[in-house]
């Protein structure tokens, strides 16, 4: 039995059975008297019952284009998709009915009561009316919504109306939940609520589809993500596997005078296995980056200022685009 032969340290999610499978994924935008656009250009991916699966990218990376053709929202152009086994474009209702999705951009029904928000979907997936009430109550508890039940949804704020959004995706008890951008736009109060709500669903074992830029939250929930840029997977890994296989163990970032970093840059040549020099910093990749920065200092260099970190996704993304993920 294949099972056996699992190395001992595989998480659960990395033995699931596999509820979505992309193969040459792609998608192309026809333009109007020009070359079609490719938004996705052959990606492949796989994510198990009970992960957490993230896309992180910048801006315009493909990430939303791929959730929408896993939402079944948006055909592909190229390639094979197959999410619980069944093909977006015969079985679209079948598979809309598993899933639970948190778009970019919160589509609520603001002129109504919160409550009712949960109801019309519910009877959207045609629930009996009784089982809509509970799971309204037993979600808006969940959410930190359940004392504004009867509120109209216009005056809450930003992450509330997100918490909304996720309780709304949950009606029909979905077995993937897909997010996109679920934190984007919210301040960081809001975010670490919306956050804490996820990692609550993780630990339930529902599995979770997230796109982010947010490199913090990409390493705190996810179990396995890949890191898109330009329609491209250029990674893919645990967060822990990407910044082992990708970085040093530090990084050693120092700030000059603007007009000295280059030449302060040069100076330091060969202390660290790697030198970035960004608009405002200069980022020194060394697995010890108080050695890096004795040394730098042995060579008559006086930064700024100088703070030793460990590397994370962020760096990741530098290290194999050449540019930061958030501007
Ligand atoms: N309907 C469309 N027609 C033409 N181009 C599109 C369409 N939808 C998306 N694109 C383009 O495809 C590319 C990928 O967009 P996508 O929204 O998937 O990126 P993203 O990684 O989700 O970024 P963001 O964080 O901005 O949402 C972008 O250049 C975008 O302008």
């Amino acid at each position: 039995m294949s099972g056996r032969n699992q190395p001992s340290t595989a998480p659960a999610s990395a033995r699931g059975e596999i509820l979505i499978e992309a193969r040459g994924l792609s998608k192309h935008f026809a333009k109007k008297g020009a070359e079609p656009f490719t938004a996705v250009a052959g990606i492949d991916f796989e994510v198990r019952r009970g992960e957490v699966f993230g896309f992180l990218g910048p801006n315009g990376a493909g990430k939303s284009t791929t959730m929408r053709m896993i939402g079944c929202v948006s055909p592909s152009t190229g390639g094979s998709l197959r999410v619980f086994g069944m093909d977006p474009a015969a079985d679209g209702p079948a598979i809309r009915a598993r899933l639970g999705v948190v778009p970019q951009e919160d589509t609520l029904d603001t002129e109504m009561q919160v409550r009712d928000n949960l109801h019309v979907y519910g009877r959207y997936f045609g629930l009996p009316r009784a089982v809509i009430r509970e799971r309204t109550e037993r979600l808006l508890e969940f959410v930190q919504l359940a004392d504004r039940a009867r509120d109209k949804v216009e005056p809450l704020s930003g992450g509330m109306k997100r918490r909304l959004t996720i309780a709304r995706s949950l009606i029909n008890e979905p077995e993937i939940l897909i997010l996109d951008e679920p934190t984007t736009g919210l301040d960081p109060q809001a975010r670490h609520v919306v956050w804490d709500r996820l990692y609550r669903l993780k630990q339930r074992g529902t599995t979770l589809i997230l796109t982010t830029h947010y490199m913090d939250e990409a390493e705190q929930l996810c179990d396995r993500l890949v890191v898109m840029d330009k329609g491209r997977i250029a990674a893919e890994g645990a967060p822990h596997e990407l910044i082992a296989r990708y970085c040093t163990r530090e990084v050693l970032e120092l700030r000059f005078p603007l007009d000295e970093q280059d030449q302060s840059a040069q100076k330091a040549a060969g202390i660290a296995q790697k030198v970035e020099v960004l608009p405002d910093r200069v980022l020194m990749y060394a697995d010890d980056g108080d050695g890096a920065l004795q040394a730098v200092r042995a060579r008559g260099l006086e930064p700024l200022t100088a703070l030793v970190r460990r590397s994370t996704l962020e760096d990741v993304f530098l290290t194999l685009t050449g540019r930061t993920l958030v501007d």
